[in-house]
């Protein structure tokens, strides 16, 4: 079936909510579908995590798989090390989603902070993890000045890694993007290399599940040949402030 690496230029950039709009697109298009989070950090056990928040916008049918979790809202590496917890390791990884993968046509995995978030063992990053999957990442990325530099250095990230990057999306498109935000829909793709998938409209994550699921067919979409399925490839969608 198909993986596909869902990372971020930051935390706190929408990697979740995009995961989430990924996940309605595909469970729409009659796709199993799992989302994976190998480590949550910042989150007692018996609070919700990104999962929930997915499971809440995407739909019951999305099956989830979170590996680890740490109190403490930091690195998974250092949240574990604090915590006295076990880190994670990079093989069993790898194992758990190829057995997530042999059960769903789509296998999103949502990794913690950037790219090199350190998530375990031996700091072992998400780059290692797709690398080790043979998987393309997708990169959500913040909409406004600063942008350019952490898209380009998070794909050259995965370039130097061999893992292709499918694009980039948005996380939270504003109402009224500012000069930088309208340069940065041209600019995104030049600097990185690599498609502009679509945004996300600042807002997204409070919808309703039907709200968000047709939000999500409209705004974002999987280049083909990243799964089995073929999703229109969006240059950019309306939601980019762009026809
Ligand atoms: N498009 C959006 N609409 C509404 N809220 C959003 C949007 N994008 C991000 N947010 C909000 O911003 C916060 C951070 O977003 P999100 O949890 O997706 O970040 P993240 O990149 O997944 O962070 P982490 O590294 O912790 O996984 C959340 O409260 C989320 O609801
Ligand atoms: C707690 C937060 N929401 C994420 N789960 C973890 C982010 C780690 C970021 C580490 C860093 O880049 O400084
Ligand atoms: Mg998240």
């Amino acid at each position: 079936m198909s993986v596909l690496v869902v990372t971020g230029t930051s935390t706190d950039v929408g990697k979740t909510v995009a995961t989430a709009a990924l996940a309605a697109d595909a469970r729409a298009a009659g796709l199993r579908v799992a989302v994976c989070k190998p480590a949550q950090t910042g989150v007692t056990d018996d609070a919700p995590g990104d999962l929930r928040e997915i499971r809440r916008l995407a739909g019951p049918d999305v099956d989830l798989v979170e590996l680890a979790r740490y109190p403490d809202p930091l690195a998974p590496d250092t949240a574990a090390r604090r915590s006295g917890r076990p880190l994670l390791d990079l093989q069993a990884v790898v194992d758990a989603i190829r057995r997530v993968d042999d059960e769903h046509d789509l296998t999103l995995v949502e990794g913690a902070g950037g790219v090199l978030v350190r998530l375990g063992a031996e700091g072992f990053t998400l780059v290692d993890v797709a690398a080790a999957l043979a998987a393309p990442a997708v990169v959500v990325a913040a909409a406004g000045l600063g942008t350019l530099n952490h898209s380009a250095l998070t794909v050259a990230a995965l370039r130097a890694a061999d893992v292709a990057c499918a694009g980039v999306i948005v996380g939270a498109w504003p109402e009224e993007p500012d000069l930088a935000e309208r340069c940065n829909l041209d600019d995104l793709p030049e600097v990185t290399g690599v498609p502009l998938l679509g945004c996300l409209p600042a807002g997204a994550g409070r919808l309703d599940r039907a709200a968000f699921t047709t939000l999500a067919r409209r705004c974002v979409s999987v280049p083909a040949g990243v799964s089995r399925w073929t999703v229109s490839q969006s240059t950019r969608s309306a939601s980019c402030g762009t026809s």
